[in-house]
């Protein structure tokens, strides 16, 4: 297994009623997209503030490479990230806010020159930042966290505000900068933007971990093994009762089983010469499977908000 380029453990935060954080642990890893998900107010921003020193945990420790974010020398080299998109100096140009960060951690104009292209900003650095649309300030929010060449690489919501275009180009950024072998953790409260990109996914409810499983389990676990046949035969559904699988769905067009891999279907039915046409494995949407698992912690909070 490759190392832990952050790892988060009981971490615990409260502010005033709130329970923000309720021992949150998890590690994220080097060469790997991480998914950071769950509902508006599950503890995602204050977990990455608190990675960052910028929130102090009541309980629990964040460590970066194995040390606290704050006590690193030079952070941007080990650690990159894009929290608040919309903190910027507006008068300032893109290339000059670069300038500015790169000069305070000792990085030299080269590194602005390389950042500006790898975020596609070449054709707008010499504007002023103020002007720039939330898609353009996300790009100049990559810029800044790609400044230093860090492993790790953090990002909360980094697609809001983008295009579709927008998107596309940040998804292939997050894929190219795991195959280089970076570690990368990206928030979202969508699962959409992170299917085909993330290969592991965190998901958080409540200021804890809900799940922490490659993305192909968690599709896998909540496909639940459904297989439809389409037939119409009558005895259809019998024979693959008969077979061991439960029938979930049976109509005259179709029959939905579950406990059967598609193989046993097939088997089943033609050893009994039920005649079908066809044999679908369901396969669940990201969407599909994050919402069946944050369902109780959406509820939750939508009860307590009802009192
Ligand atoms: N500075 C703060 N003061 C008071 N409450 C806060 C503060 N920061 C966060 N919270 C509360 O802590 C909880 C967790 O918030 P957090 O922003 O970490 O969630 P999130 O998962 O990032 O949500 P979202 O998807 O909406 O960004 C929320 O109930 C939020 O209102």
């Amino acid at each position: 297994m490759t190392e832990a380029t952050i790892v988060v453990d009981g971490l615990r935060k409260r502010f005033g009623s709130t329970q923000a954080l309720d021992g949150m642990s998890f590690a994220v890893r080097a060469g790997q997209i991480t998914g950071f998900i769950g509902p508006n107010g599950a503890g995602k921003s204050t977990t990455m503030r608190v990675i960052l020193g910028l929130d102090r945990p009541d309980a629990g420790t964040a460590l970066v490479g194995g040390r606290p974010y704050r006590t690193l020398r030079r952070p941007l080299c080990h650690l990159g990230s894009l929290l608040d998109a919309a903190a910027l100096q507006p008068s300032r140009t893109a290339r000059n806010h670069l300038l500015w960060i790169a000069h305070s951690q000792g990085l030299g104009a080269d590194r602005v020159d390389a950042v500006i292209e790898q975020a596609g900003l070449q054709a707008v650095a010499r504007r002023a930042a103020g002007g720039f649309s939330l898609g353009m300030r996300q790009r100049l929010g990559i810029a800044m966290a790609l400044l230093g060449d860090p492993p790790t690489l953090m990002l909360d919501e980094p697609f809001n505000g983008m295009d579709p275009e927008g998107i596309i180009w940040m998804r292939g950024f997050l894929r190219s900068s795991a195959e280089q072998g970076r570690a990368v953790l990206v928030s979202s409260h969508l699962m959409s933007e992170l299917q085909d990109c993330a290969s592991r996914v965190v998901i958080v409810g409540r200021g804890r971990v809900i799940a922490d499983m490659p993305v192909a389990d968690l599709l896998r676990s909540a496909s639940g093994g459904r297989v439809t046949v389409r037939t119409g035969a009558p005895e259809a559904a019998d024979v693959l009762r008969a077979a061991g699988g439960a029938v979930t769905a049976s109509d005259p067009g179709s029959v939905t089983v579950s406990g059967l891999e598609p193989d046993r279907v097939i088997a089943s039915l033609s050893a009994r010469a039920v005649p079908f046409s066809e044999v679908a494995v369901h396969r669940a949407s990201l969407e599909e499977a994050y919402l069946e698992l944050t369902r109780d912690a959406v509820e939750y909070r939508a009860s307590e908000a009802a009192r």
